[in-house]
């Protein structure tokens, strides 16, 4: 092998946040990848079958369909659609339970492809009952998806769909752990939000819902109403995402001053519609209106409190289309009635809906709404069409380009790895049927190998198939792309992952992956390296996965089917005396390579094979006078 650099790196964890909009044509372009209709498709499956053994049966897992056109027609049979649901040929329609009211083209498109069940305003009692029959589970902002609800699931929830941004409504640690994959529909509504940010923003500052009541009560008070101006006044922007950022637009066109604070979001964006991003406390103290647009999250949660309320500038004007949490709504109402606060206009709250005798809903100078920045008819056709399809296309076992508890990788980088993928699952599963035991694996290692810059490569989906890989065969975990880096935490095995450059062609994302297994016995040593780790290495050749390398012997045998690997003497003769006995038991064998390290010494054998062998002739091969040792590995 040509000589190598290494380098230790972190990849980052999956995300459990919103994308901020710094992402979406990541996301739009996975999902458009994932759609693919060439005639060479390569997907990646979420699956929701078994494939690997039958104790397994019942168990859900990610798989890849790999359907290259290599192996289409090299072997129709290894196509074999595993998990998902395919249109034409289903038997049974996943049952889509959606609790809360969705536009009708979502509807639509969701009758089309399962049994769509709309119970609107369950009560939480009765969403666990009837969550146990459900394959996915559409809700906004109003239906809490708890713990509860993923356990009363048992398994059979596949995917919970959020019509909207917000995911605070949904425990995403438990989805996570049951393996449910979570989708929002991130984008379709954020026009609506801003928009009614910015009524209640004008509306605020005329007291024009104030002043309505007081007409429809007979009053005519001009001078009680006097407003104050937008124009020339400054706006900090709270959250300058996706609907901050089109909020900031707005109110530039109204002429007011706008400057933002996150610490997320790139200065370049904001400078680009002539917004400075500036400091938390900055912001708050120079602003004569505030809008809050960040996701409810632990950090944001009552950000808004009597502290924050202490440093603001007397008389500022508040304005929430966001989260009712990020707000400390008692120190709101103490903030208002000593004047620091003047008005605020609100559109969410933290229990929705408020108590009826709410301080806050009913204080003079509050305008509130019942959380209608998502409710215009435009947003809902499509926020309800953006979610109808990530469900449809997670139950067909496809990764969501919304996905927000499992990796969303480029599509055009999904398209490169997938046959890696394929390979990394393969060494995985074959790295741990070489430990002596099993179990008690704690520690794993992952060389990447590479010509090209260790920058460029996303290692999620390799490190999660890899992690399923060696996971799989010792336990009766399902694991997926959702779950994987929290079961093996859960078992205690530690996945390092290092990158080498090497010098091949940057052609391929990957030259090849190694993977290590540390502080276990082999049941064959030849696979245990001179490290004293057991490793074994593989490449990709014509989109087929290959193991290339068993501990420090060469090898060349392509990764399907099953393997037999024998240390033997070197000697004349060998291939045709194990052939012999495969081929007594009518076993076809696929390929083969031998790898010595001494000429006439020591040679290890790989025999790719269709079919298992019986005990019989697995018995005969290793008593085959120079097979020193043997083992048969599933792939
Ligand atoms: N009222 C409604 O009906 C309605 C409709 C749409 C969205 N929303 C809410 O509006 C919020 C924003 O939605 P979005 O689509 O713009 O999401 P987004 O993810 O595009 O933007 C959120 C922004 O907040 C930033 N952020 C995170 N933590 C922050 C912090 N501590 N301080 C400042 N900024 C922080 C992020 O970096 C990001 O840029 C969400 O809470 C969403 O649920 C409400
Ligand atoms: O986060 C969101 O998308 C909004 O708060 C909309 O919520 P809704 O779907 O309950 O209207």
């Amino acid at each position: 092998m040509a000589s190598s650099t290494t380098k230790p790196f972190v990849t980052p964890p999956f995300t459990t946040t919103t994308s901020s909009s710094s992402q979406p044509s990541t996301r739009s372009s996975l999902l458009s990848f994932l759609h693919n209709t060439t005639s060479t498709p390569i997907s990646l499956k979420l699956s929701h079958s078994h494939s690997f053994s039958n104790s397994h049966s019942s168990l859900r897992s990610l798989s890849i369909k790999n359907a290259t056109k290599t192996i289409e027609s090299a072997e129709t049979s290894s196509v074999s659609k595993v998990g998902g649901q395919d249109t034409n040929s289903r038997e049974t329609k996943p049952t889509i339970l959606v609790s809360e009211k969705l536009g009708e083209a979502g509807l639509e498109l969701l009758r089309n492809y399962g049994d769509v069940d709309c119970s609107y305003d369950l009560p939480q009692e009765d969403l666990c009952k009837k969550i146990a029959s459900c394959d996915a589970l559409i809700v906004r902002s109003g239906t809490k998806v708890t713990r509860q609800v993923f356990e009363a699931a048992k398994g059979k929830l596949k995917v919970v769909g959020r019509a909207g941004v917000g995911i605070d409504n949904v425990d995403l640690q438990a989805a996570t752990e049951f393996g449910c994959l979570v989708v929002n529909a991130p984008t379709a509504n954020t026009v609506a939000a801003a928009e009614h940010g910015i009524a209640l923003l004008a509306s605020m500052a005329r007291n024009v819902a104030q002043a309505d009541a007081s007409m429809k009560a007979g009053q005519w008070q001009r001078n009680k109403y006097v407003g104050v101006s937008l124009v020339g006044k400054t706006l900090a922007v709270m959250g300058f995402g996706k609907v901050g950022s089109e909020v900031a637009r707005r109110a530039k066109g109204l002429g007011m001053q706008v400057i933002a604070h996150d610490p997320y979001a790139p200065a370049d964006r904001a400078r680009a519609i002539g917004v400075e991003l500036v400091s938390f406390d900055q912001a708050i103290s120079t602003a004569d209106f505030i809008s809050l647009h960040m996701p409810l999250t632990p950090t944001t949660k009552k950000v808004f409190n009597d502290e924050t309320f202490s440093k603001v500038k007397k008389g500022v004007r508040i304005v929430n289309v966001a989260r009712g949490g990020v707000i400390d709504e008692d120190a709101l109402v103490r903030a208002l009635d000593s004047g620091k606060v003047a008005q605020a206009a609100l559109d969410v709250f933290t229990e929705e809906p408020p108590a009826k005798d709410s301080k806050l809903v009913q204080h003079e100078r509050v305008t509130v709404t019942p959380h209608l920045g998502a409710s215009t008819k435009e947003a809902q056709e499509g926020v309800a069409i953006e979610i109808a399809e990530a469900v449809v296309g997670a139950l067909q076992g496809e990764l969501a380009a919304t996905a927000v508890n499992a990796p969303m990788v480029p599509a055009e980088v999904l398209s490169e790895l997938a046959p890696y993928v394929v390979l990394a699952e393969k060494l995985g599963r074959l790295a741990v049927q070489l430990v002596a035991g099993g179990s008690g694996i704690k520690s794993a290692k992952v060389v990447y190998r590479s010509a090209r810059d260790p920058d460029d490569l996303d290692t999620r989906l390799l490190r999660a198939m890899i992690t399923k890989g060696i996971i799989e065969p010792i336990s009766d975990s399902f694991i997926n792309l959702v779950n994987a880096d929290f079961t093996a935490k859960q078992k205690g095995l530690r996945i390092s992952e290092e990158r080498a450059v090497v010098d091949t062609s940057p052609e391929f994302p990957l030259f090849s992956i190694q993977v290590q297994l540390s502080n276990v016995d082999s049941k064959f040593g030849s696979a245990v390296s001179e490290g004293g780790d057991i490793s074994i290495e593989g490449r990709v050749k014509y989109g087929i996965p290959h193991l290339t390398r068993v501990g420090s012997f060469s090898v060349d045998v392509s990764l399907e089917g099953n393997l037999i690997l024998c240390r033997q003497v070197d000697r004349p003769g060998m291939i045709g005396q194990v052939g012999n006995i495969l081929a007594e038991q009518n076993i076809n064998i696929s390929f083969m390579s031998v790898g010595r390290t001494i000429r006439r010494k020591n040679a290890i054998m790989a025999i790719g094979v269709d079919e298992e062998p019986n005990e019989e002739s697995l018995k005969r091969i290793g008593e085959v006078p120079a097979i020193e040792e043997f083992v048969f590995l599933k792939l």
